[in-house]
């Protein structure tokens, strides 16, 4: 019996573009996300998991990336998730694009009263809808070839779940993360709004940089590309990543510091051939 319910489909590049909703056991209230299905082959697609930015849903990274068309020819089964719980009710909910709240659930496992009851995003994303995508389309992909990557909030996600969950996913990208929210105050205000004001610790679980610099597993690429004219530049910390890459041998960092772009959609569009390539390769080594 199926837990999820196809709200539409469109034809796109001979596959096929679906959006779904479920009943989500980790946040407690009703999720939509999107999937690309490649076209029939006779080899199973690999999955390539896109976690957007702030003020994003489900439908920022297809509609805009242009990233369709290279998971054809790639044979790459997209899944776009949404970025917070929704549909909920949050008391003296804040009114902040940067979080927290609605759009800005920075992929992680909230622990305060106000937020932990439906903020469960690091289980949603590596574990119920990981385990949900496996199961629904286990005639269409490698249930053992998942990749991840993301932009901004999402470029964080990408970073912390891949280093967090141990082998889950096989390469990881990010364009503009969030490298080091604990040095930046709005991204800082989100983590001690989840985590508890006084838990660094808890805060330093979900910090690119930190995890960059203390991981201690198989080496791994890290491809990571930086507008130099993003807007957020400053709040990104893109040298903080390169100097706790460098401090660690197990991490390839392949930094991109891409000349005049900065920090939306038209930037990613013209990059993400580059990415979905690169994932191929690692998928298919
Ligand atoms: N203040 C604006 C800007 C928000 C913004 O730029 N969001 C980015 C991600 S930022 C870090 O995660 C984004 O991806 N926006 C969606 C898009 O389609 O461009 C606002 O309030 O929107």
């Amino acid at each position: 019996m199926t837990n999820i319910s196809l709200l539409s489909k469109s034809k796109s590049f001979n596959g096929e573009v679906r959006r779904y909703s479920h009943k989500s056991t980790s946040l407690s209230c009703d999720m939509k996300f999107h999937v690309y299905v490649p076209s029939k082959s006779s080899t199973p697609s690999s999955v390539l998991w896109f976690l957007s930015g702030l003020t994003c849903t489900d439908e920022n990274f297809i509609q805009k990336s242009g990233a369709i068309q290279y998971a054809s020819q790639n044979n790459i089964f997209l899944v776009c998730p949404d970025t917070s719980p929704r549909g909920i009710t949050i008391e003296n909910a804040e009114d902040k694009w940067q979080g927290p709240g609605f759009g800005a659930g920075y992929y992680l496992n909230s622990t305060t009263d106000k937020y932990k009851a439906h903020f469960q995003m690091f289980t949603y994303i590596t574990k119920e809808l990981f385990e949900l995508i496996n199961k629904e389309f286990t005639d269409t992909i490698n249930i053992n070839k998942h990749s991840i990557f993301g932009h901004s909030m999402g470029g964080l996600g990408a970073i912390s779940l891949f280093i967090k969950t141990n082998g889950q996913y096989k390469s990881v990208s990010a364009f503009s993360p969030i490298s080091n929210p604990v040095n930046c105050d709005w991204s800082l205000h989100s983590f001690k709004e989840y985590l508890g004001t006084e838990n660094k610790e808890a805060w330093l679980q979900y910090d690119p940089c930190h995890l960059l610099k203390n991981y201690d597993g198989k080496p791994f690429d890290l491809l990571v590309d930086q507008g130099s004219a993003d807007e957020f530049f400053n709040d990104l910390k893109f040298d903080n990543l390169e100097l706790a890459c460098k401090e660690n041998s197990k991490i390839n960092l392949i930094a991109r510091l891409q000349d005049g772009y900065n920090h939306g959609y038209f930037y990613i569009s013209t990059f993400i051939k580059d990415h979905i390539e690169y994932h191929s390769k690692h998928l298919n080594k």
